[in-house]
């Protein structure tokens, strides 16, 4: 049977006294899927990720992690926010070591750790650089091993590649796949991409009504391992754009 990585059950939340972004809502993630997140601007994508997090907590309703519920949900996800939040002033290695050091692993042991991944990041030769002098794809890179080494196996990534140019997105979708599937991750991944939401997932979310009480479901219909090309079939071609009517016109799908 397969086990869920994140469950939300009944979940509210409004920001202060303000209009409910969640009200009741229910959702289940099951380990090892890849699950984007698609909806309007300020329908609540980021939200949900801030209270998976903890950053935000629910009015009502239990979030469980791993079938558990906690007091303190801090550092139980990897999370990787819209900006990097990489520090200027360090290094590469330095940036990447933060996770593991807030964790109370030594700095030493850090570093061992971090450096046979640097080649899998495409970040050897580069962990003595500072941000500044990063490509954008590199600079998600570095977020991306940031959130890996959290050691969860839920990430949650809020439209990590939306700054980059076409060409290195579309590298970076790819990468991504190789990692989530090598690592046996679970992914949450927001964005506003319906082409990059069918390449990389298997389900699809849709925000729709504010507040957000049920999320309206789409099993991608292609196999893995998928081609960029298969985005081209003619079936999901056709389901693609009804993806995108539905979105346009906030029907449910
Ligand atoms: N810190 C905050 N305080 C008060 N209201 C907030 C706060 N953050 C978000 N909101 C409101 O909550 C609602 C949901 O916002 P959220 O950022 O989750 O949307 P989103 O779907 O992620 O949008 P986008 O696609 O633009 O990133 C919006 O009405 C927004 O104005």
């Amino acid at each position: 049977m397969r086990k869920p990585a994140l469950e939300f059950r009944d979940v509210s939340f409004s920001y202060g006294g303000k209009k409910p972004v969640l009200d009741r809502l229910n959702m289940t993630i099951y380990d090892r899927e890849f699950i984007t997140i698609v909806g309007a601007s300020g329908s609540g994508k980021s939200t949900m990720f801030r209270l998976i997090t903890g950053l935000e907590i629910q009015s009502g309703g239990s979030i469980l992690i791993n079938g558990e519920t906690h007091e303190n949900r801090h550092g139980k996800v990897g999370y990787m926010p819209q900006q990097d939040l990489l520090m200027p002033w360090r290094t590469v290695m330095d940036n990447a070591t933060l996770p593991l050091e807030l964790g109370g692993v030594s700095k030493k042991e850090a570093k061992n750790r971090i450096l046979p991944l640097l080649d899998e990041f495409g970040l050897s030769g580069v962990e003595n650089k500072y941000p500044a002098e990063l490509s954008g794809g590199m600079k998600q890179r570095v977020s991306f091993l940031r959130s890996v080494l959290t050691g969860s196996n839920v990430l949650l990534l809020d439209e990590p590649f939306s700054a980059l140019d076409a060409i290195t997105r579309l590298s970076m979708q790819e990468w991504l796949l190789d990692q989530w599937e090598k690592r046996e991750k679970t992914i949450l991944f927001i964005t506003h991409d319906v082409n990059e939401a069918l390449f990389l997932s298997d389900r699809i979310f849709v925000f729709q009504d504010t507040p957000v009480h049920t999320l309206q479901e789409v099993v991608v219909p292609l196999g893995r391992p998928r081609s960029l090309r298969n985005l081209n079939d003619p079936a999901v071609l056709r389901w693609k754009d009804e993806l995108i009517e539905q979105l346009r016109s906030g029907v449910p799908l």
